[in-house]
């Protein structure tokens, strides 16, 4: 549970850090574009409606192209890590096709499955979801699947879901490297079984293997030895689409997930909006002691971003679910939040520029694995917030932030997207915050600078 913060000293334990990132702000990459975020003239009181689920999109796109019949999937997110996940499914074979619906923005998704071939070549981008999920599926596929991605994809770990795959009886050749780039030699078929691994550094490649095991001749048996699993939630994500499309998994021992070789069943599934991509939009009443409200919130979810109603919660708002949605009205005194993140660590970027704005420390922990994410989200964090003129020092598993005043600046933002929604929360609050290529944000939510204008046109902005 997350806990307020009265005005006290980080921990002792806390050590200052501050490295730098893997990717160094550039002034040269085309296409980018450097934006001012707009400053909030008074407390924001807006609804936004987000498109859907990432983390659910790209398993649903993945379990769709392994079902026995042709499945639906209603309000999908087309964002660049779903696109690219609908592309690597085409490209191994399945038919993916837009199906018009009542609103013209949100056609839904059709999928046939057809059998996976090779040789084929797929384009991860930065998203882990393709970079761990696909080559999984890859192994079922008659003929060479290669896999490469951006640059700093090549930086991200899944060395150890290669490694469990080729103990299931894959085929790939990384060079050694445990990296993108590689290639898996589909067979067409993999015999499976028990494999152990330690998935410490991502909860994505127990997913992966869960979500192509039942295509397995003999299943799988995930076992994780190791420091804790983070993100646990959207193993629990995978579990559940698993289940709805007919195949039994057994997650009743810790660290152990058993999924039975069976057909998977065609879905029909409406989407839900994506709760990570909502923190932001709510940040918006916390920092400007507004009310924002998102309809759709689901009552029960497996993603982890609902978490974020309990951390604003413990941060002063007022957080209300009901059947209309979630509403989140900020406090007139923001305060600082002891949390650990472990389970949601893609919060980590929205609450660190909260807490950054608040009036008492804040720690973040359980989140020494997002060095591995889209950037090193503690240096980058560090870093930029640093820059801003926070009080911010990176520990062994998180972050320990103390009020400060902030000022403008350029937001550097390694190509993370959630990086980019970071500084556009700081920039409600303080004047002059420019976030450097804020088009990275097309990662997770197309269209974020007009979404963003059109959220603040609802409330009041300057
Ligand atoms: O499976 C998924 O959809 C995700 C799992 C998590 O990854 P990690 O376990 O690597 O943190 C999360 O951070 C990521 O945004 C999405
Ligand atoms: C960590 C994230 O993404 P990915 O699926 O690329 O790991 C994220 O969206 O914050």
């Amino acid at each position: 549970m997350p806990r307020s913060s009265s005005p006290a000293d980080p921990s002792p334990s806390d050590r200052s850090t501050a490295t730098t990132p893997a990717t160094p702000p550039s002034t040269t990459v085309l296409g980018r574009r450097d934006w001012a975020a707009p400053t909030a003239s008074g407390p924001i009181d807006a609804t936004v409606a987000l498109p859907g689920s990432k983390s659910l999109t790209n398993r649903l796109l993945v379990i769709a192209a392994l079902a026995n019949d042709v499945s639906r999937l209603r309000r999908p997110l087309r964002s660049r890590d779903t696109l690219l996940m609908a592309e690597a499914m085409r490209s191994l074979g399945a038919e993916i096709t837009d199906h018009p619906t009542h609103d013209p923005d949100t056609p839904d998704w059709v999928v046939r499955p057809a059998p996976l071939r090779g040789p084929t070549t797929i384009d991860c981008g930065l998203a882990g979801t393709v970079m761990r999920f696909v080559p999984a599926v890859a192994t079922l596929a008659a003929g060479p699947v290669t896999f490469d991605g951006d640059p700093h994809a090549r930086t991200r770990p899944v060395g150890p879901v290669l490694e469990a795959l080729r103990a299931l009886g894959a085929d790939i050749d990384d060079e050694g490297r445990g990296t993108l780039p590689f290639t898996v030699e589909g067979h067409g078929a993999v015999r499976g079984g028990d494999v152990t691994l330690d998935a410490s550094a991502s909860s994505q490649f127990v997913s992966a293997l869960l979500l192509a095991g039942a295509r397995f001749d003999e299943g799988v048996v995930v076992h994780h030895v190791g420091k804790q699993v983070p993100s646990l939630p959207h193993i629990q994500m995978t579990v559940e689409v698993l289940r709805d499309a007919g195949v039994m998994v057994d997650d009743s021992d810790a660290d152990t997930w058993r999924v039975d070789p069976s057909e998977i069943n065609a879905l029909d599934v409406t989407v839900e909006p994506d709760l990570s991509n909502a923190a932001c939009f709510l940040a918006a009443a916390m920092v400007t002691g507004g009310r924002v409200h998102v309809p759709d919130w689901p009552r029960h979810t497996t993603q982890a971003g609902d978490q974020i109603r309990e951390v604003f919660a413990a941060m002063g708002a007022d957080v209300v679910l009901d059947r209309d949605g979630l509403t989140v009205t900020g406090p007139q005194r923001l305060l600082g939040v002891d949390v650990d993140l472990h389970d949601a660590s893609e919060l980590t970027p929205v609450v660190a520029a909260v807490a950054a704005l608040a009036q008492t420390p804040s720690w973040i922990r359980g989140v020494a694995h997002i060095r591995g994410h889209e950037t090193d989200r503690l240096a980058a964090l560090t870093t930029e917030l640093g820059h801003l003129g926070a009080d911010v020092h990176e520990t062994d598993d998180g972050l320990a932030i103390r009020p400060a005043r902030l000022h403008g600046g350029l937001f550097a933002t390694y190509a993370d997207h959630r990086m980019a929604m970071a500084a556009t929360v700081l920039g409600l609050a303080v004047r002059g915050v420019v976030v450097e290529d804020v088009e990275t944000t097309s990662k997770t939510l197309p269209q974020f600078t007009q979404r963003w204008e059109a959220f603040l046109a609802g409330g009041r902005a300057s």
